[in-house]
């Protein structure tokens, strides 16, 4: 750190990372990596976050923050460009296939691409880089970028990396020790476990917060809002165990098949499960209440909601293994009528969602218990999944549940 208290970041002889899309989560991965002295490459389509990085550095505020960091941003890579250990593709899911075949020729032959994404895209990567060369990294924290060039960090948290077959690899070790200084980084052979539960967590609150406008914190107060969330995490729950995922917990945060909703949650009106689990919903909503959608930041920036890529995967899923998963679907659904509209997102949004769907979602079903291993293909469609009992949601009268 220089006088002025910006970071100099001085290169190493250490590996080359390439940090593709440089919005919040690439633009502060990016700050942190510069700021620890490695060789990173900063790319972005962006010419304004390019601009504005080149000018004036990388602005991070927020919890353990590295403050202003110099760095180079580029649009684009030369051809004489020197290949990368390392390529971190932090676009959102929409771009991530394109974005990965358009910088492929600069990954060392024994390099790998890391995925960053939401949602379960390794399996797409693989098919452009091939399995060996994908690694999983799923992203256990939050960030914004307030405007180009200006990051905020809006949570704690850290990374969970491994490979999609759950094997060894040595280059999750220095990717792992690079990561380090944003949030605790840990190695797991479990890989679709972590995905799976970033996936429910993404399929509610980064859906929820892209339709109802606001951060966690104000999202989680409303009662309609934590019904949702759970009604939704027990989707993606039953469409995981039925497709073999033994779930994962992701730094510390919650424990999904803990949280799921029971039969007799679905039908009580009031009861001390029920309680508890809106309880932890409220804690959650008030630990990470900085927390803001990045698909609502996409939507703002006229780019496509990543809805297909999150709720998609579990109504899709669910539709194959003969599970109803009527929320996703009406998430998915409304999502794409809001970013069709262009109106502004609202709470009132949100509302009307729970309001419409009160009918469709008080069917009693058995959920399965969890699988008692974790299944490595899991993350892959093209594997069938292991045979398991189907479940299949029964309609039944609404009732008015409500804490
Ligand atoms: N934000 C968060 O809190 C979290 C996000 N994630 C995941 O991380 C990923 C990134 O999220 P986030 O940083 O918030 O997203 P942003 O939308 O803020 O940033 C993505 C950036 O990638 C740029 N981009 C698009 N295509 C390319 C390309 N081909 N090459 C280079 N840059 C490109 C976009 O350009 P443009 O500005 O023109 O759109 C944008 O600036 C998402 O997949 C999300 O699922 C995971 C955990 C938390
Ligand atoms: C969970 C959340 C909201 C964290 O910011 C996220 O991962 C996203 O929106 O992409």
């Amino acid at each position: 750190m220089s006088q002025d208290g910006v970071s100099s970041g001085a290169r190493s002889s250490g590996p080359r990372f390439l940090v593709v899309g440089c919005g919040g989560i690439g633009g502060l991965v990016a700050a942190h990596l510069f700021a620890g002295g490695h060789d990173v490459t900063a790319l972005t389509t962006n010419a304004r976050i390019a601009d504005a990085i080149n000018t004036k550095g990388l602005r991070v505020l927020g919890e353990n923050s590295p403050g202003v960091v110099r760095g180079r941003a580029v649009t684009e890579l030369g051809p004489g460009t020197e290949p990368f250990d390392y390529i971190l593709l932090a676009t959102q899911p929409p771009q991530v296939e394109e974005a990965a075949r358009g910088v492929l020729p600069h990954l060392a032959e024994t390099g790998a691409m890391v995925t960053f994404q939401n949602g379960l895209c390794e399996p797409r990567l693989a098919r452009i880089a091939g399995p060996e060369r994908v690694l999983g990294g799923v992203v256990a924290w939050g960030a914004s970028m307030a405007e180009p060039g200006v990051y905020e960090r809006t949570s704690p948290g850290g990374f969970v990396l491994g490979r999609m077959d759950g094997q060894p690899d040595d280059r999750l070790y220095p990717l792992a020790k690079a990561l380090g200084s944003i949030g605790e980084t840990i190695l797991t052979d479990n890989l679709a476990g972590a995905r799976w539960s970033k996936l429910a967590i993404n399929c509610s609150i980064s859906s929820l917060g892209a339709l109802g406008g606001d951060r966690l914190g104000v999202l989680l107060r409303h009662r309609f809002i934590r019904r949702l969330t759970l009604e939704i995490m027990t989707e993606v729950v039953l469409v995981a165990r039925a497709s073999g995922v033994k779930l994962q917990k992701v730094s510390g945060t919650l424990d999904l098949d803990w949280i799921a909703l029971s039969d007799a949650d679905r039908t009580a009106v009031a009861s001390p499960s029920l309680f508890a689990k809106h309880a932890i919903l409220l804690a959650v909503g008030t630990r990470f209440r900085k927390m803001r959608s990045s698909m609502l930041a996409a939507m703002e920036r006229g780019r496509p909601p990543a809805v297909d890529f999150l709720n998609g995967e579990i109504t899709s899923r669910g539709l194959s293994l003969g599970i109803a998963t009527p929320i996703n679907a009406a998430v998915q659904a409304e999502v794409h009528a809001l970013a069709a509209s262009r109106t502004p997102p609202s709470l009132a949004l949100c509302r009307a969602l729970y309001e419409r769907t009160r009918s469709l979602v008080n069917a009693p079903f058995s959920i399965p218990p969890p699988p008692a291993e974790a299944d490595p293909a899991a993350l892959d469609p093209e594997i069938p999944p292991p045979p398991r009992k189907a479940t299949t949601a029964r309609a039944t009268s609404p009732s008015s549940l409500e804490l």
